[in-house]
């Protein structure tokens, strides 16, 4: 059996007693498009923010593409990531936020090429050519001089898409990248995310409040609650007959409210 792309290993997180993820165990297969649904505070973020390393974990191993993240392998023992191991495997993930976080003095093609100059070492005109390509996938192209300011919600979060792309990651994050728009703008991004999804060789894990849209693309979709995952499966059987009454509960009344 292949080795999967990312993996919890019994992974805890907690803030003072609050357990967020508790003894979490999840496996996404290279390529596989997996969405996260839940109630609000049930550790959906805390499992995309754990993979980006922007926290350290109090408990288990996070593996991606067969390599420990938040550990190294020291003399055949696991022992905590040194912070430059951690930038090193981090670097097989891309990340979009819900607020875009673009670099607002830059434009919409030097967003896309600052990391992979400063991080990665490309040349400028490597990078260039790498953003624009990106700008051209994402519907950008005559927007590339455009300042964030100068640009639609939508547009925002697509240039967001192209410059996590630009650092050619294995892994792609979504975290309800669609919640901060205007309802008109959300097809656009969702158009970008599935013609990604169809086009490339990426694994994707989505945290979702987009119940249609976490039906259409994903592979797998898993229901958290509490920190854990009560239930997982494909969407047609995860939507169509839930099998735990906490996930029928969440879906009806996400249903109710429309
Ligand atoms: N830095 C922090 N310090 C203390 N508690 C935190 C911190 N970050 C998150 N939490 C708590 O951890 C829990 C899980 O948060 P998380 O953001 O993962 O939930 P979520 O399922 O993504 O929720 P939402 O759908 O509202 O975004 C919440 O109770 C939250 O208040």
């Amino acid at each position: 059996m292949t080795k999967p792309m990312v993996r919890f290993e019994n992974v805890a997180k907690r803030y003072g007693a609050l357990t967020v993820l508790d003894n979490l165990n999840l496996e996404i297969a290279r390529n596989e498009k997996v969405s996260i649904i839940g109630p609000s505070g049930s550790g959906k973020t805390t499992v995309l923010r754990m993979l980006m390393t922007l926290e350290r974990i109090n408990g288990g191993v996070i593996w991606v593409d067969a390599e420990p993240l938040t550990h190294m392998e020291k003399k055949g023992q696991l022992v905590p990531a040194s912070d430059r191991h951690l930038r090193r495997v981090r670097g097989k993930i891309g990340m979009v936020f819900q607020h875009f976080n673009l670099f607002p003095h830059m434009t919409a093609l030097q967003n896309c090429m600052e990391a992979p100059v400063s991080v990665l070492g490309l040349t400028k005109q490597e990078a260039e050519g790498r953003a624009v390509d990106l700008l051209n996938l994402v519907g950008l192209s005559d927007k590339k001089n455009h300042f964030p300011i100068q640009l639609s919600g939508g547009q925002k979060q697509r240039v967001a898409i192209a410059r996590a792309l630009a650092m050619r990651p294995k892994v792609m994050l979504f975290d309800e990248v669609t919640s901060a728009l205007d309802p008109e703008l959300v097809g656009e991004v969702l158009n970008v995310i599935r013609k990604l999804g169809a086009e490339h060789d990426l694994t994707m894990l989505m945290v979702t409040h987009q119940m249609g849209f976490a039906k259409e693309f994903s592979d797998r979709v898993c229901f958290f609650d509490g920190g854990k995952i009560v239930e997982q499966g494909p969407p047609e059987q995860l939507f169509g007959s839930p099998q735990n009454a906490r996930t029928r509960q969440f879906l009806n009344a996400v249903l109710e409210a429309g």
